[in-house]
């Protein structure tokens, strides 16, 4: 029941405003082979075929409809072939519903010391054992199709942040050709996807330019690439005031890489769909508990003797049946349950936060709230 009442003027005027504000926000459903992804959907990072400290079924208590994997690190090691020998990704790790795995093209550059970048891919050695391998548009798609993954991720080049515009240009046209040959490597499938990654760092030429080459491929989505890398969130957002608008309107837009809570409400607002961060799952092993009161390091020493729950009204197996004293204490002697309960406890407030984020959308309320 919406009541119309009578503002002054300028009232409206801020209102309209605020709904200006979130007419982008879209909630939806993503179809796949492997069930649904409902949108704004968190994935929780699953590098290296497990997200780490997690049981698969505890990640799906949580309400994640989607993890992600990494090409990168998974071609290393076990090894594609040797996952798609043994049954695939979804058999080998014992995920069943939807799997996202990045390209790798970014892993390369933020992890192998050595490589070489050229017009057919990238050849580096492993920071593994310093083998030499090569990832490609070709090389990439195949292995995620050996892995099995359900959308499987355009090879790009992530420009750095910052880049002058000369070199984003030639970055973002690399791209586009290595998006070319990816799409025509892709063995398309009903209920699988491949995404296109859009790049062109600050420059709005350059993003719109990256759009029209990548709308022309038909891709089942879209990805916007090279952010989360350092510029920080108000540039992040400058970004993302225009370019989810150059994409599809009816296909999904994955913000790759984001973020904290904050981020996350910002990039929906802005139109973004889908979200992958490491931020929950990393800072939970670090001590660091998501709450509605915000974030609690529980090494603080203020904790020692706290008898009480992170969120007396969390669902989650640490508030449901600890405290923050044992959760201290496990995290202080660096006990393997402390990593698992934090961790549990950090993909559940972000799932909850997408949930009602979902609701909020659906009905049509504001949703600047970050608890
Ligand atoms: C936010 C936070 C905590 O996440 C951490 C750390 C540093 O940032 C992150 C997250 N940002 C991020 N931006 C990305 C851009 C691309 C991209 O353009 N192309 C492709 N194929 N994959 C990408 C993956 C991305 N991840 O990137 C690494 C280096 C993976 O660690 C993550 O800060
Ligand atoms: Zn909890």
């Amino acid at each position: 029941e919406v009541s119309i009442t009578k503002f002054p003027a300028d009232e409206r005027k801020i209102i309209a405003k605020a709904h200006d504000k979130y007419k982008k926000a879209r909630a939806g459903i993503i179809n796949t082979r492997h069930g649904q992804i409902h949108t704004p959907a968190f994935m929780p990072v699953g590098t290296k075929g497990t997200v780490k400290a997690m049981l698969p079924e505890s990640v799906q208590t949580t309400g994640a409809d989607i993890i992600l994997g990494n090409t990168y690190h998974l071609m290393l090691q076990p090894g594609a072939k040797r996952v798609f020998k043994l049954g695939g990704l979804h058999k080998f790790m014992n995920w069943s519903k939807p799997l996202l795995t990045d390209s790798g093209g970014f892993q390369v550059m933020s992890l192998s010391k050595l490589r070489k970048i050229t017009e057919e891919g990238v050849i580096f050695n492993s920071h593994i054992d310093g083998s030499k391998f090569m990832l490609s548009p070709e090389s990439s798609t195949e292995i995620q199709y050996l892995l099995g993954s359900t959308i499987t991720m355009a090879f790009d080049e992530c420009t750095p942040y910052p880049s002058t515009y000369e070199q984003a240009k030639s970055s973002m046209e690399l791209t586009s050709r290595w998006a070319k040959r990816s799409r025509k490597a892709f063995y398309s499938r009903d209920g699988y996807g491949q995404f296109g990654i859009i790049q062109g760092s600050i420059y709005n030429d350059l993003r719109l330019k990256s759009a029209l080459d990548l709308i022309e491929l038909d891709f089942e989505g879209y990805a916007i690439g090279g952010l989360a890398v350092g510029e920080g969130q108000e540039l992040m957002f400058k970004v993302l005031d225009y370019a989810p608008d150059l994409l599809p309107i009816n296909k999904p837009r994955y913000l790759m890489g984001v973020g904290k809570p904050a981020d996350i409400i910002g990039a929906v607002q802005r139109g973004i769909d889908m979200f992958d961060c490491v931020i929950p799952t990393r800072s939970g092993r670090n001590g660091q508990a998501f709450t509605k009161y915000g974030v609690v390091n529980i090494r603080n020493s203020k904790y020692k003797e706290d008898n009480t729950p992170l969120e007396e009204d969390c669902l989650c197996p640490a508030c449901k049946n600890y405290t923050k004293a044992y959760l201290h204490y496990l995290v202080k002697v660096k006990e393997i349950l402390g990593a698992m309960l934090m961790t549990w406890h950090n993909l559940m407030y972000f799932q909850k936060l997408m949930l009602r984020i979902r609701e909020y959308i659906a009905q049509g309320k504001d949703f600047d709230f970050i608890s």
